[in-house]
């Protein structure tokens, strides 16, 4: 899917694929580098994450394991309920592990807030944060992350995983999306 598939829908391209690669290229070094000679299990956050983890990983030259969570914070609307579901869990044992939660948006930090906490509880070496995208101004809470991609504006945007009522998540940018979408 691409921009001319969108019709009216989309706004604005907040960051492009190659802008959103070239920023990867460079938390992908600086994992690399911070976690030399360790493996390193990454945990992506269904379903939003997917591109994230796919597009990182594969930049990583570290040994790495993957797994996945599924928890979901928002239905379909597009502000956070702040009850966070667990949909899957873990299949791996965090005891001793090295974690790095990659996840695609940090928005009011409920969701990642719970989850460090829920993960730090399994006895891990060490639990820190990968986003690509952070909303400073929205924050609820305050998370402490050790990776973001980029500092964005309190706009909903959807693509390159994020979605709008489950719609958009294959688009290979970020953008906004227009405010008749939302019957706004
Ligand atoms: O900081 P917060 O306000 O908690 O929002 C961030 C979370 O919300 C979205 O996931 P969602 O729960 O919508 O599920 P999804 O990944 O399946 O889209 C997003 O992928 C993050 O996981
Ligand atoms: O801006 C957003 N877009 C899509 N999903 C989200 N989940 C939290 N914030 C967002
Ligand atoms: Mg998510």
């Amino acid at each position: 899917m691409d921009a001319r598939d969108m019709g009216e829908d989309l706004e604005k391209i907040l960051l492009t694929e190659e802008q959103i690669g070239t920023r990867l290229e460079e938390m992908a070094a600086l994992i690399d580098a911070d976690y030399a000679g360790r493996e390193l299990l990454l945990v992506g956050v269904l379903r939003g994450a997917v591109m994230v983890m796919a597009d990182l990983s594969r930049r990583m030259h570290l040994p790495i394991q993957m797994d996945w969570m599924a928890v979901s914070s928002y239905g379909s609307g597009t502000k956070s309920s702040g009850v966070v579901r667990i949909l899957k869990d873990l299949d791996n044992d965090l005891t001793g592990r090295d974690v790095l939660i990659v996840e695609d948006i940090i928005d009011s930090g409920l969701t990642l807030s719970w989850l460090v906490a829920n993960l730090r509880s399994r006895g891990p070496a060490s639990v820190e944060i990968a986003t690509l995208l952070r909303k400073p101004e929205a924050a609820k809470v305050d998370v402490d992350v050790r990776y973001v991609g980029f500092d964005i504006p309190p706009e909903f945007v959807v693509g390159y995983g994020l979605d709008y009522a489950e719609r958009y998540r294959h688009l290979p940018f970020v953008g906004t999306l227009a405010p008749h979408v939302y019957g706004g």
